[in-house]
């Protein structure tokens, strides 16, 4: 095999997310629910004669070597060099890219760990999913969920990941034309840092009683985020006229949950034309998981 083309890297939505802690090294603990959902962008790969690896498509504001997907496929090599001795062929990387920077999606995540997937496969490296999840993790603490591949009740940073059943819905999402720093919002003094820890079982027993689509516990980035960047509280503030609108991760996205389809329809054609809006429907598991890779 010399390539694979079509490679999807679905965005996340995180359905509440509680700061409970802080580490020692000034990380915070969480608790969140990583909702897949069927809307993402789509790498290809194709293996070089040298050992270099190129990203092909231009990304505006991300230097290919600040790419995560640079920078997790070198990681790759890497430990492929250190495992056999040899450094595996290099890799042109080109990637459609649909979903928002800074937007609380995984975007950046979610393209490095369908990167280290699909060049496990190409490269015959062998590694076992724990360990691709263990060599992204430095990279960005979405990135072991998005290997795990599965919708997901995570703690930790992110990384102490359980499957959880969650509503087989759909989402409209509103990007507000903002990119939040990530950095900014877990630096604020404003956070609450203190949110107190839940079990699994009460997000589960939430969506079983609960009769409308109001979402379980709460964003605790939120607050912090639409302070610092208006466009978000705007778009937050819209979006309640149609059901329980939240922030997704540190931001921007706005998302809400809607029954069908139809409905999705129904709200996206009256979104204000300033800004982006799309809609997505629920996943349970990665897509790559049905190929194998
Ligand atoms: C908030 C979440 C929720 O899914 O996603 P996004 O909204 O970014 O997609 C993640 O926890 C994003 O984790 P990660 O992707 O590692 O964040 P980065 O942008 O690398 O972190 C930037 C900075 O935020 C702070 N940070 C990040 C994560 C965390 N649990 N505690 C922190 O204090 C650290 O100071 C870090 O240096
Ligand atoms: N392949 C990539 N796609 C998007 N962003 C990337 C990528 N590689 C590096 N980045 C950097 O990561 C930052 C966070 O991007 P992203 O993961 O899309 O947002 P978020 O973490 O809010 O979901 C971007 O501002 C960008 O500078």
């Amino acid at each position: 095999m010399t390539e694979l083309k079509n490679c999807p890297a679905p965005a996340k939505l995180n359905l509440f997310l509680h700061v409970t802690g802080r580490r020692a090294d000034g990380y915070h603990l969480l608790q969140t629910v990583f909702q897949l959902i069927d809307h993402g962008d789509t790498l290809h790969f194709t293996l070089r004669d040298d050992a270099t690896l190129r990203r092909v498509t231009d990304l505006p504001g991300v230097p290919e070597e600040s790419d995560l997907i640079i920078r997790a496929a070198r990681l790759l090599q890497a430990e492929v060099l250190r495992r056999t001795g040899a450094l595996p062929h290099g890799v042109d990387i080109a990637i459609d890219k649909i979903l928002p920077m800074g937007g609380g999606v995984g975007g950046g995540s979610s393209d490095a760990a369908t990167t280290l997937m699909a060049l496990n496969r190409l490269w015959n490296a062998g590694l076992s999913k724990q360990e691709l999840m263990d060599l992204g993790l430095p990279l960005g603490a979405d990135i072991p969920f998005f290997i795990f591949g599965e919708t997901a009740f995570a703690e930790g940073v992110g990384e102490a990941l359980r499957p959880v059943k969650t509503p087989d819905c759909w989402y409209v999402v509103i990007e507000p034309g903002v990119m939040v720093p990530t950095a900014a919002i877990f630096g604020s003094e404003q956070l609450t840092r203190d949110t107190p820890v839940v079990n699994i079982a009460d997000f589960s027993s939430h969506y079983e009683q609960s009769q409308d689509w109001t979402g379980f516990g709460r964003n605790d980035l939120q607050q912090v985020a639409t302070k610092l960047f208006p466009p978000v509280a705007e778009a937050v503030e819209w979006l309640s006229a149609y059901g329980d609108a939240r922030m997704t991760g540190s931001g921007a996205c706005v998302f809400s949950a809607v029954a069908t389809e139809a409905d999705a329809d129904a709200v996206l054609a009256k979104v204000p034309a300033k800004w982006t809006a799309w809609k997505a429907k629920a996943l349970q598991q990665h897509p790559l998981i049905a190929t194998k890779l």
